[in-house]
């Protein structure tokens, strides 16, 4: 099977749908980069054409294109020598044609070159976009989690969301393309439900396409979504029983996240497939693997899907019949470190902040990465640390700061004091009048009672009056706070 999000892949920028003005912009900054030879930026959510947009414009434009991508090392020197070496191919490339080839150099996840990398990466980029011989696309989710000379060096362009209108004639092409016939309403539902995002809008329609003709609104309708899975029974319908569709949302129903329904399948998919169903499913795990590992290096929890429908869809379609029979599956998979830490960071969150072990690993735990993100802000860290008992293991798998750093130790430290301040004013009965724990690195010393008791007491009610007043007295670290509060 192949993957249709590859497969219909726009080959040029006029095959690029729903986002026409960034398109222009595009166009027009390639023809006149010799004038301006500024470097640019296309951002927007995942899954909308950004980087097939990249290789459309190098497609129309006749240039050749060199990719570093968020998997390689992206250190200042990795960098520095990859800059070299695009300059010096294009040369070569032109010289051998007798005429100037242009590069065009796509980097992609430019929010996120410092990720786990050393600090250089991020320096190293800003000089390779200001005195680039070749044109250079960037590519970012968040603008703004760009440092501010990389974002003053280039020119922008934002891609927005697809919306379902636009969606739909792509779904109707694929559908032309390969023979399958479909009621317009199924379409005009898939598009809904995928709003935004073509990419998954397209993946949906091939896992529903899997061993049908034709496919019907009710096709697409899920049915009753409302029920949690177990693992077996997970494993049952990826590598025997279901259709691609149903597989996938199958694996929506059980309470594990993809990388551990990953490690599951990839452990037990031999002892049913056949070698070539094998080998097929073995391709659809790498991917999942794939956006398992962006994931770890941008936080980003959308990529998530991307992963689910490799490993459940993709595993699923990648066999040649159906099974019926009791299979021996045997205990879990291999557990790493790594994934010894999640349960230990999953269980902490569970326990201090009263969620149910599902819950804080789907939601709460992915929530508390984004928000801490590489530690910032500091103190909201601090504070996490501090509520759900981290140590530095813990803080550094929680914010995505790779191997534990100095900054983990001291924020580890913080908490530890802050814990035992707590402890104290808790015994002598002054909870409520705890020092404030700020969002806003500026005002780290503000007495503010920001929400922080909420943050570490769920039972806050008898404190209300205490934390209304000292609200109103700092209503801006309220705001930063706010979302904290809510989700405690
Ligand atoms: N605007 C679009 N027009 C046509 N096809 C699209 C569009 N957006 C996405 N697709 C389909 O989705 C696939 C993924 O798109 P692409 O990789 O370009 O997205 P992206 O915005 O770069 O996402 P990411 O930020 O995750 O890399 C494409 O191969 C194509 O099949």
């Amino acid at each position: 099977m192949v993957d249709w999000t590859e497969k219909y892949r726009p080959s040029t920028l006029s095959e690029v749908r729903g986002n026409n003005k960034a398109r222009d912009a595009l166009a027009e900054w390639a023809k006149t980069w010799d004038d301006h030879r500024e470097a640019v930026v296309v951002h927007g959510s995942p899954g909308i054409g950004k980087t097939s947009a990249a290789h459309a414009l190098a497609a129309d434009m006749g240039w050749e294109t060199v990719e570093l991508n968020a998997s390689d090392q992206r250190t200042g020197d990795v960098i520095e020598r990859f800059a070299g070496r695009a300059a010096k191919n294009a040369t070569l490339a032109g010289s051998s044609a007798g005429t100037s080839t242009r590069q065009l150099v796509i980097l992609d996840e430019a929010d996120n070159i410092h990720g786990n990398y050393d600090r250089g990466g991020a320096s190293a980029v800003t000089r390779l976009v200001k005195s680039s011989s070749q044109p250079i696309v960037l590519i970012a989710n968040e603008f703004y989690d760009m440092s501010r000379g990389l974002r003053n060096a280039c020119q922008e362009i934002e891609f927005r969301d697809v919306s379902a209108r636009s969606i739909v004639p792509v779904l109707r092409d694929i559908c032309r393309k390969e023979g399958l016939e479909f009621e317009s309403d199924a379409l005009d539902r898939i598009a809904e439900m995928n709003s935004g995002d073509l990419r998954s809008a397209v993946n949906d329609l091939q896992a529903i396409a899997e061993g049908r003709e034709k496919i019907t609104e009710e096709d697409v309708v899920m049915g009753d979504r409302d029920r949690s899975v177990g693992l077996f029974e997970f494993l049952d319908a990826v590598l025997k029983e279901e259709s691609a569709q149903d597989a996938l949302y199958t694996a929506y129903d059980v309470d594990e996240t993809p990388d551990d329904l990953t490690k599951w399948v990839e452990d037990k998919v031999s002892l049913v497939y056949e070698p070539d169903e094998l080998a097929r499913a073995y391709d659809f795990l790498a991917n999942a693997d794939r956006w398992l590992g962006r994931v770890r290096a941008t936080q980003n929890y959308s990529y998530w899907r991307y992963a689910t429908d490799n490993l459940a869809a993709g595993v699923a379609a990648s066999r040649d019949r159906t099974r019926g029979g009791w299979t021996r599956y045997g205990g879990a998979p291999y557990r790493s470190t790594r994934d010894k830490t999640r349960d230990t960071v999953v269980r902490k969150i569970a326990q201090n902040g009263g969620f149910s072990m599902a819950t804080a690993r789907r939601e709460a735990l992915p929530y508390l990465s984004a928000i801490t993100h590489h530690c910032k802000p500091r103190e909201l860290t601090v504070a996490m640390a501090a509520y759900y008992e981290f140590d530095e293991s813990h803080v550094s798998f929680v914010t995505g700061s790779g191997e534990t750093t100095n900054k983990v130790q001291s924020i580890v430290e913080d908490a530890g004091e802050l814990r035992e301040e707590l402890v104290e004013e808790h015994a002598a009965g002054a909870f409520a009048g705890m020092e404030g724990v700020s969002v806003d690195d500026d005002a780290a010393a503000d007495d503010g009672g920001d929400g922080t008791d909420d943050v570490l007491d769920r039972d806050a009610d008898t404190d209300a009056d205490e934390s209304a007043e000292s609200d109103d007295s700092d209503a801006a670290t309220d705001d930063g706070q706010s979302g904290l509060d809510d989700f405690f």
